[in-house]
């Protein structure tokens, strides 16, 4: 009997959707782990041949018959090896989150999942359903035996405890667990707790857990694979946000794993992963939907410095076009800093002063207009103007404007709808103003130097107090709270849930939190027609916080 096992565990992206080519290179793939790495046995990502998460194409009967037919043919050429594939499996009309086992051309078990999560941004139980009869999957490879649950699975006890019961010494847990930052260190502490909870049926059972990557929409898949040995040991995670094969060998006798290729992180900072995650959010996005350049709206300000920064990471400098757009209102400061930023990056720069065209406006406007007192009005006009430059460049030209907005403003909505929120993806909208400022710290010292010379966010970008310039001498600090302040209620009421009260228990003013929570809920029109952007925080707007607009709750 076989003493060891040869596992190859997939971590790479499966892009949502695109069944055939997720069908072709799983086969490619399975090819590969054999004859390349001497797999016995080789593991797939959670639903990796529809990608997740397929929302309603799983609505469809030709998707879901797309998925089946891709999954018998995958099955046909399997020979020499074991493949475990996650697929959406139809049974009339119920759907199943599936993992097949497929062997010697042919499908030989499959496991339904059994724990659907339907919270934060999960919505399982609207597609899938829970086989009454289903219970643990266990097969053999070379006369080991091997379980199989599904990601969430594995954040209860019971279908782990049943699939040792049922004698699994390995288990394998494909999954698409969505990025947020902290939740390395839950997954380890998840993964060592069972690992111990199968102790008590003897010798503990080994958990290979394996993470799909990419950026899908608003949702970021880190990757960040790990296995546990059967004594609870739990092996560094391999490294986020990078595609790669991960190959250990199982020791049978030990239920340990060795490892044949794994690469771990060389830095798993909490910044260090956030950048990634947006980078790698904004490349994602770009591509997967066809377009290779950026534009944005550089005015010498935090947010679409960092933005910039982050649009030549993710996509090369030579795809990125800043454009400054001065205004009567704009520090010389503000297009110098632009255009030291730019030469740093090896960007290039267009100058468009929006002068003429807001004079236009006003022009037009002027008879309508007359007799009402200048306001909001005509600031929110030059973000307009901006926006309208900003969209023809992108359709004159191709590709994608970047929007610059940062969590705090759309959670108070100090941002112009059809304005400065104009764009096709939004980078940075799951940053609060104050992790804006700590990821360009992070960028200028850890994050690696600028191609030519300078720094990638110029210090003065982050010294100066944020502006909106859209009126002399303002200040964002005139009309909101300061950040710090401002940043703690909102952490506070949004990611935490926390109310009017507890806010005021906590020692923030009364009159603030009043306004404060008077803006989050008058703004929820304008979030709902916000682009997406990368979720990096636990409770990130759209998917995760699904307000009404039309709310008669209050605060
Ligand atoms: N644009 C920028 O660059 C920038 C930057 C920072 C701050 N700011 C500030 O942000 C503010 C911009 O926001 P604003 O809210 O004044 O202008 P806005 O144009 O973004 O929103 C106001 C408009 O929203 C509509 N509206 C209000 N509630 C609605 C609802 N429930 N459903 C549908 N539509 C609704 C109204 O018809 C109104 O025309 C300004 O104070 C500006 O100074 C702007
Ligand atoms: N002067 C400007 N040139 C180019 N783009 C600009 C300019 N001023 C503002 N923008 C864009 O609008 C957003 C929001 O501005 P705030 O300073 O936050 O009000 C900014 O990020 C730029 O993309
Ligand atoms: N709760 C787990 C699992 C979710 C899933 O099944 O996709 C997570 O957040 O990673
Ligand atoms: O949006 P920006 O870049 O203009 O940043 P700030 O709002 O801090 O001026």
């Amino acid at each position: 009997m076989t003493q060891t096992l040869r596992l190859a565990l997939a971590q790479f992206d499966f892009p949502v959707g695109a069944v055939r080519r997720n069908a072709a290179r799983i086969a490619e793939m399975i090819v590969q782990a054999r004859d390349e790495y001497g797999a016995q046995l080789v593991l797939f990502p959670e639903l990796a041949l529809s990608g997740y998460p397929p929302e309603d194409l799983l609505m469809r009967p030709g998707f879901l018959a797309d998925c089946e037919a891709a999954l018998q043919e995958i099955a046909a050429g399997v020979s020499g090896i074991t493949a475990v594939v996650g697929w959406p499996q139809a049974a009339g009309s119920i759907v199943y989150n599936a993992a097949s086992v497929l062997r010697d051309g042919r499908i030989t078990h499959t496991y339904r999942k059994r724990e659907l999560p339907n919270y934060a941004v999960f919505d399982e139980r609207r597609y899938f359903d829970v086989d009454p009869d289903g219970g643990a999957c266990m097969f053999e490879v070379d006369g080991i035996r091997v379980g199989v649950l599904i990601c969430e699975d594995l954040w209860f006890p019971e279908p782990l405890a049943e699939t040792v019961a049922a004698g699994a010494e390995l288990v394998l847990i494909p999954n698409a667990s969505p990025f947020e930052r902290d939740k390395h260190a839950q997954r380890d502490a998840l993964m060592a707790q069972r690992a111990k909870e199968t102790q008590a049926h003897g010798i503990g059972t080994a958990l290979a857990y394996l993470n799909t990557v990419g950026g899908q929409d608003a949702l970021m898949f880190d990757g960040a694979s790990v296995v546990a040995d059967g004594d609870g040991a739990v092996h560094p995670a391999a490294a986020a946000f990078t595609d790669q094969w991960l190959v250990v060998d199982f020791d049978r006798e030990t239920r340990r794993f060795q490892a044949v290729q794994w690469m771990v992180d060389g830095d798993e900072s909490r910044d260090a992963l956030a950048w990634r995650a947006i980078v790698r959010g904004t490349r994602d996005y770009f591509h997967k939907n066809g377009f290779r350049k950026a534009w944005l709206g550089l005015s010498g300000g935090i947010d679409s410095s960092l933005v910039l920064a982050v649009a030549v990471d993710a996509l090369g400098a030579e795809n990125v076009t800043a454009v400054r757009m001065p205004s009567r209102y704009t520090a010389d400061l503000s297009n110098d800093l632009a255009a030291e930023q730019c030469a740093s990056l090896g960007v290039e720069l267009l100058t468009l002063p929006i002068e003429k065209p807001f004079q236009g406006y006003l022009d037009a406007l002027s008879e309508i207009f007359e007799g009402h007192a200048v306001d909001t009005t005509e600031e929110n006009l030059q973000s307009r103007t901006r926006g309208a430059l900003l969209m023809a460049l992108s359709n004159k030209f191709g590709g994608l404007v970047v929007t610059t907005g940062n969590k705090s403003e759309y959670a108070v909505g100090y941002a112009t709808i059809y304005g400065d929120m104009c764009g096709g993806y939004a980078p940075i909208k799951d940053l609060y103003k104050t992790e804006v400022f700590a990821l360009a710290r992070w960028r200028n010292t850890v994050g690696g130097s600028a191609p030519h010379g300078g720094q990638v966010i110029p210090q003065a970008v982050i010294d100066r107090p944020p502006s909106a310039e859209l009126r002399e001498n303002q200040k964002d600090q005139d009309s909101l709270p300061p950040y710090d302040v401002l940043d703690a209620i909102l952490l506070r009421h949004i990611d935490q849930e926390q109310s009017r009260e507890d806010l005021v228990q906590a020692g923030f003013h009364p009159a603030t939190v009043d306004r404060v929570l008077h803006l989050v809920r008058i703004s929820e029109w304008k979030r709902h027609q916000s682009a997406p952007g990368p979720k990096v925080s636990r409770r990130a707007f759209s998917r995760e916080r699904r307000y009404p607009i039309t709310n008669g709750y209050g605060t």
